[in-house]
């Protein structure tokens, strides 16, 4: 496992590589392949141009496969308060040349969420693009690239946006996003 810490805005973005081995990234990346997607994801409220995505339980996602599991696992060890909280949503983001993204954050400025992303491609040429920007003040300060099997976690506060492959890229670029929110002490739900 190769860990790598940046930091925008005072804040960590941690990136992992060398997790999984070739057979779990291939295996995760044709059982992704066989899902039906919707067009209806939106980087923004107003986003006219939707991109492609399918939803998971998060619950079930989190105990019962191995990247919801090792996802957990990561985030419990670089972040001490990782076990107060839980994983709120997860999802594919689908995009292709052609579709549009936008900086956007995950969530709002004074909370806590954490957003860990997961590049599902079992192949990825640098010359695709498709990196994950990151922002600070209204400028890129890092952008990453989708290399198979890589984990990116940072604070959904921090804004940043999955940019779209080039034309020469003739794949579907898919992300993994698995969001977690500090639990509260009397949830209910
Ligand atoms: O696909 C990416 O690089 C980013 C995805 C993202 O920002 C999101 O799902 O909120
Ligand atoms: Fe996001």
């Amino acid at each position: 496992m190769q860990k790598k810490i940046e930091i925008i805005d005072g804040k960590e973005i941690h990136i992992i590589d060398d997790i999984f081995s070739v057979a779990e990234i291939e295996a995760f990346y044709e059982y992704v392949n066989s899902l039906s997607f919707r067009k209806r994801e939106k980087s923004l409220s107003y986003d006219e141009f939707p991109i492609f995505s399918t939803d998971f339980i998060p619950a079930t996602f989190e105990t019962e496969t191995f990247i919801g599991k090792k996802s957990r696992e990561i985030l419990n060890q670089i972040n001490s308060a990782g076990k107060d909280y839980e994983m709120c949503r997860s999802y594919i983001n689908l995009c292709a040349y052609g579709d549009v993204e936008y900086p956007h954050f995950d969530c709002d400025p004074d909370q806590s969420d954490i957003t860990v992303l997961y590049y599902v491609n079992k192949f990825w040429d640098y010359k695709y693009g498709g990196e994950t920007i990151f922002y600070e003040n209204k400028q890129s300060r890092l952008a990453i690239l989708p290399t198979p099997g890589r984990i990116v976690i940072f604070p959904g506060n921090i804004e940043h946006m999955g940019t779209i492959p080039t034309r020469i890229c003739k794949l579907s670029r898919y992300s993994l996003a698995m969001k977690f929110r500090k639990k509260k002490n009397h949830d209910k739900n």
